[in-house]
């Protein structure tokens, strides 16, 4: 962890000038003196008797007392608590977030209205959640964190209308909205009107859903209704070993189902990251998560109707030396893998790309980079995991990820190396044509350029579906080893030719000799760019080398692409 920051050192009290003690209308300095202190020390601030109200003076010193009372609403005690667990405080996140002194705070005096279970003695500043706007590298974003150290960071009517008023800040002036959980959520103490407020909080996430960019950052427990916003935004970044989400806890999964299962397991962000799809990225610690938030943004605009940065960089003029290395990239055998991050790398300015999902189905690669400084949101087929084959996760992974870059004006370049989609009954039990449905319907939804390179194999549906030409593709490249085509050579051989080769069998011939031959042709014949370059399913045959001029150029020639969908309520993508 770094060093905390000295606000969070700042407690309690400013000191009373002199002259004000034993004012009869005067306010108490400490947060814990005066008469609604409870057993627990959780106290509001409540007329007492330290300043004179009624000169500018105590005005301003009651003012103050308030305010650096916010910074600490819990205590030292709690703020160590926290800091014990090796977690910031929700201040000292924003204060890592956001450029220096660009915070602006709103609503910092905001104490809940709750009189049930004792809790009008226990109203502490902010209720729970520091909420505000400011500006990362200079852009407005719009930002909330939840309070751990005050009643868990949980969510109460107050705390709620806090957040949904930095939601609506963020609709109404076009920022994103960045939300920090760390909070046992709905507080309990205020029953119905917590959940309400989950509602107007997940009303606004959807609202604003393809409007302004949405990021949620977990940094503790997010559990129940509060998994649900979360689940609701663009990206989720968890931090290891210290975030967890789950829709019901341990306990309740032991009582209900007699499963044995610890948090970390249930709902840790290892979890969330490799198996559930729901995180992003899979911090080591709080400042790696901040910092990829930070770098994410540089790659999105403010909203929908704003453009993405455009970072300096050099125009491209033509193949550099460097190219040539994807000349020799492609095995000669096809059943050999190789990463596809090394043309995404050669492509991208700098090689640099922001995976996103990385540890979830990684057999598909999504993630953004810039070409001539632009931002470019890149789907590529990966051979070497599971040979690169679309199953139900790695289909729903890209789907949301092409949706997303089509709300925000991304272009789309697609790498294609796909053998099908992932045989078997646990994919078609488990909805294969349903889910896998939903990249189709991505792709043929979006309406932002959408450049695609075949560098080896586009079989069958999984051709169709990676953002082939017939699907709206505007740019269609494929290197001369593309094999495009209904399935692999000895998928299509065993069916052709089945008959031939059982003769060949009975008759005590060499079937396997046969069999190689047969495949030969069908690759001769079919599996190759030809036959799609002579319909004009493929816009040009390039060299690998080649490929980075040539995408440079298609984005530049689409950039300023516009396409209108029929007009209608929303479509029905398959769920
Ligand atoms: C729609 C929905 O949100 S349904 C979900 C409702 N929420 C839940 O079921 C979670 C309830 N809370 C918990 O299970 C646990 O508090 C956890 C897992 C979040 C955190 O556990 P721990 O790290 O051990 O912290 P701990 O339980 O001590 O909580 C810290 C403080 O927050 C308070 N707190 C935590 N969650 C809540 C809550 N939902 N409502 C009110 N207070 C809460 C605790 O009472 C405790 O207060 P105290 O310091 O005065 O004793």
């Amino acid at each position: 962890m770094t060093p905390m920051t000295p606000r969070a050192s700042r407690g309690a009290a400013v000191h009373p000038t002199a002259g004000e003690k034993g004012s009869p209308r005067t306010m108490s300095t400490s947060p814990r003196t005066d008469a609604s202190a409870s057993t627990d020390g959780r106290t509001a601030p409540k007329p007492g008797a330290e300043h004179d109200l009624a000169t500018t003076a105590g005005k301003l010193a009651e003012f103050r007392r308030r305010r650096d009372q916010t910074h600490a609403p819990a205590g030292e005690a709690a703020v160590e608590k926290q800091h014990s667990r090796g977690k910031h405080t929700a201040r000292e996140r924003i204060e890592m977030l956001l450029d220096p002194d660009s915070f602006v705070e709103l609503d910092a005096l905001a104490v809940h209205r709750s009189t049930s279970f004792g809790m009008e003695k226990k109203k502490l500043l902010g209720d729970g959640v520091v909420s505000g706007y400011g500006t990362i590298d200079g852009r407005l974003v719009a930002v909330y964190s939840q309070d751990f150290t005050v009643f868990g960071g949980s969510l109460s009517a107050v705390n709620g209308e806090k957040i949904v008023k930095v939601q609506e800040f963020a609709a109404r002036n076009g920022c994103p909205v960045i939300g920090i959980n760390d909070g046992g959520g709905a507080r309990i103490q205020e029953g119905v009107a917590s959940l309400a407020m989950f509602a107007d909080i997940f009303r606004n996430n959807v609202h604003s859903s393809g409007v302004v960019p949405q990021i949620t950052l977990i940094m503790g427990p997010s559990a129940g209704g509060a998994a649900y916003s979360p689940a609701l935004t663009d990206f989720v970044i968890m931090v290891d070993k210290s975030s967890h989400m789950f829709i019901t806890g341990p306990d309740v999964i032991k009582s209900v189902t007699g499963e044995d299962v610890d948090m970390e397991t249930l709902g840790g962000a290892r979890q969330h990251n490799t198996t559930t799809g729901t995180a992003a990225y899979l911090a080591s610690d709080e400042e790696d998560a901040l910092e990829f938030v930070k770098e994410l943004l540089e790659f999105l605009p403010l909203n929908n109707l704003a453009e993405a940065p455009v970072e300096p960089a050099e125009e491209r003029a033509k193949i550099e030396a460097e190219d040539e290395a994807l000349n020799t990239l492609i095995p000669d055998s096809a059943n050999q893998p190789y990463d596809m991050h090394v043309v995404i790398e050669q492509i991208l300015d700098d090689g640099h790309f922001l995976e996103l999902q990385a540890l979830y189905a990684p057999n598909v690669v999504i993630g953004l980079g810039r070409v001539e400084g632009r931002s470019v949101g890149v789907v590529a087929n990966q051979p070497s995991q599971f040979a690169g084959t679309l199953d139900i996760a790695a289909s729903e992974k890209a789907a949301r990820f092409v949706r997303f870059c089509d709300a925000f004006n991304i272009p789309i370049l697609t790498l294609v190396d796909v053998p099908g989609f992932l045989p078997g009954t646990d994919q078609e039990f488990n909805g294969i044509i349903r889910r896998g449905a939903k990249l189709l319907y991505a792709y043929a939804e979006a309406t932002v350029p959408k450049i695609t390179v075949i560098t080896r194999k586009a079989f069958g549906g999984a051709y169709i579906v990676m953002g082939s030409k017939k699907l709206g593709a505007d740019v269609n490249l494929a290197w001369p080893t593309a094999q495009i085509g209904v399935m692999g050579a000895q998928g299509a051989v065993n069916i052709l030719h089945r008959r031939e080769l059982a003769a060949v069998e009975r008759e005590g011939g060499d079937v396997e000799a046969r069999r190689a031959e047969l495949i030969d042709d069908y690759e001769t014949e079919l599996l190759n760019p030809y036959q799609s370059a002579e319909l004009g399913y493929i816009d040009a045959v390039i060299e690998p080398a080649e490929t980075r001029w040539q995408v440079t150029k298609a984005l530049r020639a689409t950039f300023h692409k516009r396409e209108a969908r029929p007009a209608k309520k929303h479509g029905n993508i398959p769920l």
